[in-house]
């Protein structure tokens, strides 16, 4: 899962997402066979309105990893000038059917679509991104329920480093209701002291430094510099961003300095093949719970 050297010598260990995310899949897998012995075909239906292509590239690989964990996968394709009321139409026609247990609908909507009034209209219990104010309260009061997938991803992947998170000091980077919010509220309720800075925070260089564990999840790409990591820090890079390069291709990097950060810090996660996977990974398993939840749970 990791790569093991001293970090004095060679820089951090680097947290790999992709074979983590393979782990998290098979058990999935598992949890969807057993669904279906019981004669249960979880099911996840993807709402995607406009031609966004980065969007696109998320969902294709979300279809191919549902399917292949055994899910029936449904991806709905609507235009960039659908209205709200079609949309929330749709929401509707989703929520009343039986065979339907996860929707995500796929952010940000075009221009013009209220995404808080879509958010709102899901049956929380098919709301398996975690973004319904029902799941966004019950993640504040502690209760287990559909957690955001990308910050239930953060928690994974320290827990299977065997990165102790307790008593540590957690900086986030970022404040949305997708990423920054409810990952310090999942390292508040696993007991770190949580620091959360924002494009007002006036010198947010200084107060990552005091970060041992620091997640960046800001969308500027290598924001996050050498010098802003604590010697020996856990770096989750949350960051997926386009950059031009010279020869017209274009690369993925993150929020972080990657060469900068592994220079630094104590353990480090790439872009691409660390937290993106991840997303995809606790998308299935939150699927698997919320079919399991729905359909009555006796051994799933
Ligand atoms: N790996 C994955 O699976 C996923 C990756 N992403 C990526 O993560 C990144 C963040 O996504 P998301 O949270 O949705 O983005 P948003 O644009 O919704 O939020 C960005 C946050 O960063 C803050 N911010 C912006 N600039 C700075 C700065 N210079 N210093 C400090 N804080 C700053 C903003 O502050 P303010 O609130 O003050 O505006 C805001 O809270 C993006 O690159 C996105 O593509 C997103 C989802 C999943
Ligand atoms: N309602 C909603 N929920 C989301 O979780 C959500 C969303 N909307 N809108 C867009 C962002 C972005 N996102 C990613 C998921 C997987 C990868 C991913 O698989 N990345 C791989 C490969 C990337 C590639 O090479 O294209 C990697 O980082 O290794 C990236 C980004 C989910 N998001």
């Amino acid at each position: 899962m990791v790569t093991e050297h001293a970090m004095d010598t060679e820089g951090a260990r680097i947290i790999d997402g992709k074979s983590i995310a393979a782990a998290v899949r098979g058990e999935v897998a598992q949890r969807v066979a057993e669904l279906v012995a019981r004669g249960i075909q979880p099911g996840l239906d993807v709402v995607l309105v406009g031609d966004d292509p980065a969007s696109q590239v998320y969902v294709r690989n979300k279809d191919r990893a549902a399917t292949r964990a055994g899910f029936r996968v449904r991806t709905h394709r609507l235009s960039a000038v659908t209205s709200q009321a079609e949309l929330e139409a749709l929401v509707d026609r989703l929520n009343a059917d039986d065979e339907v247990d996860g929707i995500l609908v796929q952010l940000p909507l075009p221009r013009g679509l209220d995404s808080d009034a879509v958010v709102r209209r899901l049956d929380p219990a098919k709301d398996v991104d975690g973004l319904h104010p029902f799941n966004v309260a019950r993640l504040w009061m502690d209760r287990p329920g559909l957690v955001p997938c990308t910050p239930a991803g953060c928690i994974e992947m320290l827990d299977r480093s065997g990165i102790e998170i307790a008593g540590k000091r957690a900086v986030v980077l970022g404040r949305s209701l997708l990423v920054g919010k409810p990952i310090a509220a999942l390292l508040l309720a696993r007991n770190a002291t949580v620091t959360i800075c924002h494009s007002r925070t006036p010198d947010p260089a200084a107060v990552c430094r005091e970060a041992q564990i620091l997640v960046a999840a800001v969308g500027r790409p290598e924001l996050v510099r050498g010098d802003w990591i604590a010697p020996g820090a856990t770096v989750l890079d949350v960051g997926i961003n386009r950059v031009e390069t010279a020869d017209g291709a274009g690369r993925l990097v993150g929020d972080v300095h990657f060469e900068e950060a592994h220079a630094r810090a104590g353990w480090v996660t790439p872009v691409p093949g660390g937290v993106g996977p991840m997303t995809i990974a606790m998308l299935l398993s939150n699927t698997a719970t919320a079919a399991a939840n729905r359909r009555g749970r006796t051994s799933a």
